[in-house]
């Protein structure tokens, strides 16, 4: 039968394997379940594509070497003790089930190998199929594997798909399928079930949860801890009608110089800032002050603070606790204060899903061997420790690069003092001081040195406004109002006013504003009813107490002709945006009966003013720098922000940075602090 191609002897007593000189040309063989305990050499069938054996007595894998065409073997249920003779065969699919195999060897030139099948054997290690990668299914149901992470040998075989671990000791770790799907992620069957989606979803935010998760996971852990606390109100930090408390963060790298660059900028701007103390299970470094840098604790007190809800933000580094407690900022806050803190990234991630809205700083090293220097010249870290932090230089930037505004601003901190210096700068335009120096140079001819320690850096105006001059309070507190109804305008702020008038002109006489200009409209806050005056009567009698308040209102108001228009202001509904000009000498007026107002009051009021500061979000059309007001009685408001910034017109820099109550000497603050003692209480 020499044209003889498929050749199917099974369940026959045959007991001598190709024993009856089969023809040469044979592309398939069947010697299923019979008796042959040896292989013969089959040098002479090259053509052979799929030879079975299943259910013989054969022990050893020999004679195929020369079998060139070998496609299929199936040795199903002989006594195999070990995987030899395959090598470089042209295999796709090897059935080796219920044999007495113990290690997945000489396997690795096999590289055509698609299907694996070596379940019921004594498999207790998957080593040796790393580098089968068209390895699609494989079967090791019914072995000895006992560990998860056995299955890191077959995490490169991209084309993996199914994978079956059934009968295994592994299944009896905990979280086996999840380990497994999230090893191998390329998964769709495991253990004869198809892998869903959430539970690759679940396997990756168990096993490397993304930094959002990570901080999802703490709010929450904070947030239940702390509903399960008596509640009090957190009066000095409560965010108030449209800003927040006011908080810095500085993020990056450990020991980058944040930590350093925090104390330095609270301790010269100590009437802005103050620094944050954070909780650490870490023991304190040499020269390092408890309560100072860090509040040192034990891990058994950290856990108990967790479970109190003391924490805002919690995250392990480098094995230790860090936490940044409510209690921190709040007494920074109750100082009148504004809250500088230091911290990693995910305490960055973990803060924004907060209720506050700092202000995050990035410090970035970017020579990389001084930042290894100066690691090392600390003498605090070892090898793994500085590897880690290099590691994370990389992560900053790569969230730095791929979510713009992440990060607020970002100082390159190579050399601490030009770190220093930027973020010295940057503080100083948010708060406005460039230009409160500058007036204060003008009008008092102080020198620049003096001038930016001089507390006196408030123009005589300002002075003038100042009701009682021993009082540290109302000096910061005027001062700060006076920097911000300086008449100076920026270009940036004129180009709006500009953009703004045409909006009005072309309104008047019915032109339909062009698409774009709907990108300078901005939501406005509703005003809370607390605060809304009355009656427009009220507005009017400046010189009553409320009016102070509905004054700041009127303010708003006429933020909101631009989008709600009324037929008595002389313009159709809808027919385009409407003028009422904004007095600002108004505030200047109210900022004297200001001064009796209560806590709620005065930060709404700072609001107002700083919408002031940033015309191109919330000044109006018809506030032109020519109207009839004068200087400095009828000031406009100046741009504290500088234009060039990008994004400086879309978000403010800062919220309202403090009231001045520092000085717990003035009147005015032990009101304040005795009244937010009280709501505490309550
Ligand atoms: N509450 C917190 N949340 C997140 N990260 C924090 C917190 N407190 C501190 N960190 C950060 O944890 C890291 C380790 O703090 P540690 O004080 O041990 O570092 P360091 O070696 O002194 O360096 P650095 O000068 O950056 O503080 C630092 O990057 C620090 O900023």
């Amino acid at each position: 039968m020499p044209y003889l191609i498929v050749l199917d002897v099974s369940h026959n007593e045959i007991s001598d394997f190709f024993g009856f000189q089969p023809p040469k040309n044979l592309k398939e063989v069947d010697f299923s379940h019979n008796h042959i305990s040896s292989m013969k050499d089959l040098s002479a069938y090259t053509c052979l594509r799929k030879l079975i054996l299943d259910y013989n007595s054969i022990s050893e894998i020999r004679g195929l070497e020369k079998c060139s065409s070998l496609t299929h073997l199936s040795m199903e249920h002989n006594k195999i003790l070990r995987i030899s003779g395959l090598r470089n065969l042209p295999l796709r699919q090897l059935y080796l089930k219920g044999n007495l195999i113990k290690r997945t060897e000489n396997l690795q030139t096999l590289r055509t190998l698609q299907i694996l099948d070596l379940s019921s054997n004594r498999i207790q290690s998957l080593s040796g199929l790393q580098d089968l990668h068209l390895l699609a299914n494989i079967n090791l149901e019914s072995n000895m594997v006992g560990e998860i992470k056995e299955c890191t040998h077959l995490q490169y075989l991209l084309l993996l798909r199914d994978l079956n671990l059934k009968r295994n000791p592994v299944q009896e770790q905990p979280d086996y399928r999840l380990a497994v799907i999230f090893i191998l992620n390329h998964l769709t069957v495991m253990d004869e079930k198809p892998v869903t989606v959430e539970e690759k979803v679940l396997a990756v935010n168990k096993y490397d949860p993304s930094l959002e998760v990570v901080a999802a996971r703490d709010h929450m852990t904070h947030m239940m801890y702390q509903h399960m606390q008596p509640q009090g109100i957190f009066d000095s930090t409560l965010p108030s009608l449209d800003t927040p408390y006011p908080m810095l963060v500085l993020t990056g790298p450990q020991a980058c110089g944040k930590r350093e660059l925090a104390h330095k900028l609270c301790h010269e701007y100590s009437d802005y800032f103050g620094y944050g103390a954070c909780h650490t299970t870490r023991g304190p470094y040499f020269g390092e002050e408890d309560g100072c840098d860090y509040h040192f604790v034990q891990d058994e007190e950290f856990q108990n603070m967790i479970r109190m809800g003391s924490f805002v933000q919690t995250m392990q580094y480098g094995g230790h606790w860090y936490g940044l407690s409510r209690e921190a900022i709040e007494s920074v806050a109750r100082e009148g204060l504004a809250c500088c803190v230091h911290m990693e990234l995910e305490g960055v991630f973990s803060l924004k899903t907060s209720y506050f809205e700092p202000r995050y700083i990035l410090l970035i090293p970017t020579r990389i061997e001084d930042y290894i220097s100066h690691m090392k010249a600390r003498g605090f870290y070892t090898n793994a420790q500085i590897e880690k932090a290099v590691s994370r230089i990389d992560l900053y930037t790569k969230i730095n690069r791929e979510r713009p505004g992440f990060f607020d601003s970002v100082i390159i901190c190579d050399d601490r003092n030009e770190a220093y210096s930027a973020l010295r700068q940057l503080i100083k335009e948010y708060l406005g001081l460039e230009e409160q120096e500058k007036e204060g140079r003008r009008s008092t001819g102080v020198t620049p040195q003096n001038a930016t320690t001089d507390e006196g850096g408030e123009s005589t105006a300002a002075k003038k406004l100042d009701a009682n001059p021993t009082d540290t309070y109302s000096q910061n507190y005027y001062s700060k109002v006076q920097t911000r109804l300086l008449p100076q305008k920026t270009s940036a702020e004129l180009a709006s006013i500009h953009r703004r008038q045409q909006m009005v002109r072309d309104a008047l006489v019915g032109k339909i504003p062009r698409a774009y200009t709907q990108l300078f409209k901005r939501y406005v806050h509703p005003v809370p009813s607390l605060l809304t005056p009355q009656s427009a009567d009220h507005n009017e009698d400046s010189s009553s107490e409320e009016s102070c308040a509905s004054s700041g209102l009127s303010m708003n108001s006429s933020a909101r002709v631009l989008s709600v228009g009324s037929p008595a202001d002389g313009l159709d509904a809808g027919s385009g945006p409407k003028v009422e000009p904004l007095d600002v000498s108004l505030l200047g007026q109210n900022l004297e009966t200001l001064k009796g107002k209560d806590h709620t009051t005065q930060r709404y009021f700072w609001t107002i003013l700083y919408k002031c500061s940033f015309p191109a979000d919330h000044m109006e059309p018809g506030l032109s720098p020519d109207s009839s007001r004068s200087a400095p009685e009828q000031a406009s408001p100046t741009v504290v922000s500088s234009p060039g910034r990008p994004g400086s017109n879309a978000k403010p820099i800062l919220p309202p940075i403090p009231l001045g109550r520092k000085a717990a000497e003035s009147g005015s603050v032990q009101q304040l602090t005795g009244q937010a003692g009280q709501v505490d209480e309550g």
